[in-house]
């Protein structure tokens, strides 16, 4: 199978290094010189990768082709372009829904959307998929395992979801310079926190049957520390806000359909 991704940036080169690193059956990537910082280290790393000028290029010598340009740019890219019917489709773009990948792109080509994670480089991370082709969900299960949402809602909801990448690294931020305060080094609080957190996922990921409220009530002391500051997050309208922060992001995306 052949790929062509639109569009080099950071999460093609972590899916293309993630597709590279598994035993997935891909004959040749050809990725757009476009970053081509990212592009050229990509088919200096790899025999299998290969760098093309020209976008409709990359379509024509490709059987699945990935989209992955930033969304305020989607339409004038892919207007100049045709996807022919029988090739594959998986766009990575946010919030552009299929109907307007296809008028863009004047194809009744199969559509897939989904969003691959940075962690899916090393097969650390599910990717959503709507609607879930068999070929694509394959492809996403070597990558640390795919989840084909039902309902276009749904795929929403993860996308939703996904945006709370930028909230992790915030928290991680904010609590390493409050230990910086107290006195700790910088490096040494990154290190800790980054451990316990790590730590934490690991505990998580070897235990699939319990859910999150059992997972709290199996690491949290009764009438400790950790109970009084989650307690403190939610009085101080931490949940609430996350449920408001949520809630904006899926009415963007749904504004965007
Ligand atoms: N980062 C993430 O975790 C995720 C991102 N996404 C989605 O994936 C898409 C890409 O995101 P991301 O990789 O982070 O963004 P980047 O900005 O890193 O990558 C965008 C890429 O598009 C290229 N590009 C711009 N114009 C053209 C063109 N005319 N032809 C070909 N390529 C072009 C850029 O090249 P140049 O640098 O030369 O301008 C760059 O390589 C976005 O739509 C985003 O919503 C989805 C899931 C996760
Ligand atoms: O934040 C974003 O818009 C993209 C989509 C998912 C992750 N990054």
């Amino acid at each position: 199978m052949k790929l062509g991704f639109i569009g080099t940036g950071a999460i093609s080169d972590a899916v293309i290094r993630g597709l590279l690193k598994s035993d997935c059956r891909v004959d040749e990537i050809i990725v757009s010189r476009r970053s081509e910082h990212i592009s050229t280290k990509l088919a200096a790393d790899f025999d299998r990768v290969r760098v093309e000028d020209d976008n409709q290029a990359i379509i024509d010598q490709s059987d699945m082709i990935f989209l992955a340009v930033l969304p305020q740019i989607a339409g004038d890219v892919l207007s100049a372009l045709r996807v022919p019917d029988d090739k594959q489709i998986v766009s990575l773009i946010a919030t552009i829904p299929i109907s307007d990948l296809k008028v863009w792109l004047g194809t009744n080509a199969q559509c897939d959307r989904a969003i691959p994670l940075p962690p899916v480089e090393h097969h650390a991370c599910v990717t959503a998929v709507y609607p879930g082709s068999p070929d694509v969900m394959a492809l996403f299960e070597k990558l640390g395992g795919a989840v084909a949402a039902e309902t276009i809602d749904a795929f929403d909801g993860y996308a939703t979801g996904s945006a709370l990448m930028a909230t992790y690294f915030t928290v991680l931020e904010s609590a390493a310079q409050w230990m910086v305060n107290q006195g700790s080094d910088y490096a040494d609080a990154r290190r800790y926190l980054a451990a316990l957190f790590s730590g934490l996922a690991g505990n998580t990921n070897k235990s699939p049957d319990q859910s999150f409220a059992d997972l709290y009530e199996g690491h949290v002391t009764a009438g400790g520390l950790n109970e009084q500051v989650a307690q403190t997050f939610i009085r101080e309208k931490g949940t609430d806000a996350l449920h408001t922060a949520l809630d904006e992001v899926f009415a963007r995306i749904k504004a965007s359909a």
